[in-house]
């Protein structure tokens, strides 16, 4: 059982996103009108499409939100999730602006949604559903290179950024920038090296930063330094999985490894790739040899003993209902929004340290934005 609390019931994401907003604006002496028009969603579209399924058709629910365009393009990813709903877009999308602004990359800020699962799908349906989706997008003056860029996000990767690129292309001929309209491509698509990786990698030099400060570390009863600090990670995705390869590189011992189907634990240190290996193999991140603990409700996970705690799968995962059994000192943010503003008050009292999404996963879109510069003017020369 996952610990998921992001269903169309349960849908405040974007209020506190706002909270947040709030709270920092207090501190500044912009105009309130100013403030407001800074914190609301500039545009959403929601949108439906059919595409076909088995003999008959089925119709997708759709988003593309565009938070703020006080800088063009607008940017972020495109999430593929059966759980997506149009509060958790926006609030995704008003992250975006944040995070650029506090990177310091020329964007505003973006998200789409496609509510879906991909993995009740074949990869030809998957290839429609985003090909359309495109569509839908062109149709609107939602995508282009120079009005708003999409990336990979949760259940959304390069072959899936490559169907968006080909498909914007063929409909864009003669315009020689085409492939600008959306990053994290193949490296074969004009990608970039580094895309890839560079959330992860950003979340574990976030961590090694963190740490680095020897008064904050002393607060906490700990030593500086990232050289055995042990770690647990949630989610074996791409920001999951890089994470902690580069925690390891740093220094760190990977403690435990949390997924949907439960998490595996070993206070002498897990072998994450090994670890992933497995599931890939298995279908499930249980049953691994090296494992000295392990429990199947995924949140258990979370509340073993470990020195820093990487949520890299989903938001509202830290809540005021399981924040008190956290026995990390300290978060490092990898998914947008996994700590809830409550969790967050109590974690502070408890003397922890957050270094907040926003900041620590910001890796993604830094380089999102150096492939997205280089702007290949490059026309696709097609087989057919
Ligand atoms: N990709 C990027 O560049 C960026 C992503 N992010 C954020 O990072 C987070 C993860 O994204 P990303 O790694 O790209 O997504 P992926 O789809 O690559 O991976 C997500 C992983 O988390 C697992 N998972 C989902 N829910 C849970 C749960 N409740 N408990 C444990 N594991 C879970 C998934 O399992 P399963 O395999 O079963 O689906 C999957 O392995 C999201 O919040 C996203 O917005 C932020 C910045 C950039
Ligand atoms: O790479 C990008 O443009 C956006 C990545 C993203 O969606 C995010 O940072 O949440």
């Amino acid at each position: 059982m996952s610990n998921i609390v992001n269903s169309d019931q349960d849908t405040h994401f974007f209020a506190d996103v706002c909270a947040n907003f709030d709270h920092a604006a207090q501190f500044t002496k912009h105009d309130a009108g100013l403030l407001d028009q800074i914190k609301s969603c500039n545009s959403v579209y929601r949108f439906r499409f059919p595409i076909r399924k088995g003999n008959g058709f089925e119709v997708i629910d759709a988003w593309r939100v565009e938070h703020s365009h006080h800088q063009s393009p607008t940017k972020g990813g495109i999430r593929y999730s059966e759980m997506v709903n149009e509060d958790e877009v926006m609030a995704l999308s008003a992250l975006m602006t944040y995070k650029c602004a506090i990177v310091n990359v020329p964007f505003g800020g973006a998200k789409g949604g496609i509510k879906i699962n991909p993995k009740n799908y074949t990869v030809q349906e998957l290839e429609n559903i985003t090909r359309r989706y495109t569509v839908e997008l062109i149709k609107k003056n939602f995508i282009g290179p120079n009005i708003d860029v999409p990336a990979p996000d949760y259940g959304s990767g390069e072959r899936e950024m490559s169907w968006i690129a080909d498909t914007y292309a063929t409909m864009n001929p003669n315009q020689g920038d085409a492939l600008g309209c959306v990053t994290g491509k193949p490296i074969a698509l004009h990608g970039i090296a580094g895309r890839r990786e560079a959330t992860g990698r950003g979340v574990a030099i976030a961590a090694r930063e963190c740490v680095s400060v020897a008064e904050d570390m002393q607060a906490l009863g700990l030593t500086a330094g990232l050289t055995g600090k042990k770690v647990i990670v949630q989610g074996l995705g791409n920001v999951g999985y890089y994470s902690a390869k580069f925690l390891t590189e740093f220094g760190a011992t990977i403690v435990g490894l949390c997924e949907f189907e439960g998490a595996v634990y070993n206070e002498d240190g897990l072998d994450f790739d090994a670890v992933f290996q497995h599931r890939k193999a298995t279908g499930s991140i249980l049953g691994f040899p090296g494992a000295k603990k392990e429990f199947t409700r995924s949140g258990e996970g979370l509340e073993q003993p470990c020195d820093i705690l990487v949520p890299a799968a989903l938001e509202n995962q830290i809540t005021g209902e399981n924040v008190r059994n956290i026995q990390a000192k300290i978060i490092v943010e990898g998914a947008n929004g996994p700590t809830t503003p409550e969790a967050e008050a109590i974690f502070y009292e408890k003397g922890g340290i957050i270094v907040p999404d926003m900041y620590a996963n910001a890796g993604g879109v830094t380089v999102s934005y150096f492939e997205w510069v280089e702007k290949p003017f490059t026309r696709i020369i097609r087989p057919y």
